[in-house]
């Protein structure tokens, strides 16, 4: 893994947005459509701020989460909410969105669907991957039950998990297709995020630290 630190957030922010837009519009050089998968959560908020305004051709590009939780876009929760309000405005509106989530009291009703529209992507283009300080990510938690599962070679795409104690259901990307992107990028803010990174690095176990498992090959963006 490569880690940059930047002197501040707000100049991360904008380097790695300039860094995601050349790695789209070369990858749009060779592919009539790019795939780019971007987290959810507190920390891309702003960077989503800077990249809905670069200019290339957005309308060939497909944008996926990389995990959701299973509420509706109206909950203040809802990844693809942020997405709609952050990222696919101005002219990265022109983007299409694979969608994550579906209306149904359970993820598993309409996994099989969703499933079906993530193939196509594959291998992602673009990855942007978040992390907890718990040094989960997308929606692969320490502890949760089934998670052996989404590390298998031959993973679904597409994983329902349970985080132990969380409110809702997750719909999470599994280990080989974010291994597989073919550029990974991770972002992550403060000092506890930086001390939970190196950790995953040294215990290189993708069961209690789920993180560990893309490192290899990824660009670690942090500031404090
Ligand atoms: O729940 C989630 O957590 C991670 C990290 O979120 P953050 O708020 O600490 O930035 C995020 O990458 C993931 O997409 C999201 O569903």
């Amino acid at each position: 893994m490569e880690f940059v630190e930047y002197p501040d957030r707000d100049m991360m922010m904008i380097d790695l947005a300039n860094i995601l837009v050349t790695e789209l519009t070369a990858a749009l050089k060779h592919e009539d459509r790019v795939s780019f998968a971007v987290p959810g959560g507190t920390t891309p908020g702003p960077l989503f701020d800077s990249l809905c305004a670069a200019d290339f051709d957005w309308s060939r590009i497909d944008v996926i989460l990389t995990d959701e939780r299973w509420v509706p876009e109206t909950s203040e929760r809802s990844n693809t909410r942020l997405l709609r309000e952050r990222l696919l405005v101005d002219r990265a509106a022109k983007a299409r969105l694979i969608p994550l989530y579906a209306e149904a009291p359970t993820p598993e009703e309409k996994l099989p669907d969703l499933s079906i529209a993530v193939g196509p992507l594959l291998p992602i283009n673009v990855l942007l991957l978040g992390m907890g300080a718990d040094m989960h990510t997308a929606s692969l938690f320490p502890g949760a039950e089934g998670l052996e599962k989404a590390f298998e070679t031959h993973a679904p795409l597409l994983m329902t998990m349970r985080p132990k104690g969380a409110t809702e259901a997750r719909v999470t990307l599994t280990a080989p297709v974010l291994a597989g992107a073919m550029a990974k990028h991770i972002i992550i803010l403060g000092v506890e995020k930086r001390k939970a990174i190196e950790k995953a690095s040294k215990l290189d176990d993708p069961l209690e630290s789920p993180i560990s498992a893309v490192l290899p090959g990824s660009t670690v963006h942090w500031a404090e």
